[in-house]
């Protein structure tokens, strides 16, 4: 029987917001993307950078299914990721810690006396240097990583910018998150960062798999672990071990993740 509302929650983290369902069940369809996309429509839908299923797993704690708002499957979502571990509590899931399944393999999660989630990334293997764009690294997700001049990201559009990167011929086929960087002045303050993503493609307030990407390829400018990083949507931390051969292990994302409201929208 085709039900005639869909109970849904609205989470956020620094910002990246997403449509989380319970689909415990396995009721969702994951290949209706037109429905995806309507509930991430900010004018018709409930509005999100993405949707996000948080299902049973047999082995783990639950398992994370994560679409873009165009959509269709992403691929590993950090700012998702730590929602989900919130959601996970919320619904009485979890407890403190987790494990879980995410596109690019096994997670594990903590959430600390604050409220913050701490989640543990793949290990990073290399970055690559692309003539005349950037660094590029895979912390899960694409992403591409431009170090811009002092005091140049306020004014910039990422929209414009982002796009055409993320458009060009280097990367049209597969598509790239793109984010660009601001070295701190000072050791104390944090590495700013504006994202534009694949799949949203448009910017988001932040990105947790490109913030990661943005720690790792800044350790390499002189950024020491844990990283300080800020986006339009507020700050996040980044900790690692940089291995001599270039590889990070222990990578941590360690940021907010907050319930903004529930609700039930018709279908
Ligand atoms: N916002 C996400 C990244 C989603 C990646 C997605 N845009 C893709 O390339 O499939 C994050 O917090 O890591």
């Amino acid at each position: 029987m085709t039900p005639t509302t869909l109970t849904f929650h609205k989470y956020q983290g620094t910002g990246n917001d997403f449509v989380m369902l319970d689909d415990r069940n396995r009721q969702f369809d994951e290949h209706d993307s037109r429905l995806v996309r309507h509930l991430c429509d900010r004018h018709l839908g409930i509005g999100a950078d993405g949707l996000i299923l948080l299902r049973s797993h047999p082995e783990y704690d639950f398992e994370m299914v994560y679409f873009n708002a165009d959509g269709f499957l992403g691929s590993m979502c950090g700012n998702g990721s730590r929602c989900t571990v919130a959601f996970a509590h919320y619904l009485g899931v979890i407890q403190e810690k987790a494990t879980f399944q995410a596109t690019d393999g096994l997670h594990e999660a903590h959430i600390d006396a604050d409220g913050l989630v701490h989640l543990r990334m793949q290990d990073v293997h290399g970055q690559q240097d692309v003539e005349g764009h950037g660094v590029f690294l895979d912390t899960g997700s694409p992403h591409l990583i431009r170090f811009m001049p002092t005091s140049s990201l306020v004014d910039l559009n990422v929209f414009a910018e982002g796009r055409a990167i993320r458009y060009s011929e280097l990367f049209r086929d597969k598509g790239t998150n793109v984010n660009f960087v601001e070295t701190p002045v000072a050791a104390d303050q944090p590495w700013q960062v504006r994202t534009y993503e694949r799949g949203v493609e448009d910017e988001t307030m932040s990105c947790g798999t490109g913030v990661t990407a943005v720690a790792l390829a800044a350790s390499r400018r002189g950024a020491v672990s844990p990283v300080h990083l800020r986006t339009r949507g507020g700050d996040l931390r980044v900790s690692f071990d940089a291995r001599p051969d270039g590889s990070f292990t222990s990578v941590y994302l360690t940021g907010p993740a907050v319930r903004v409201f529930g609700g039930a929208i018709a279908l």
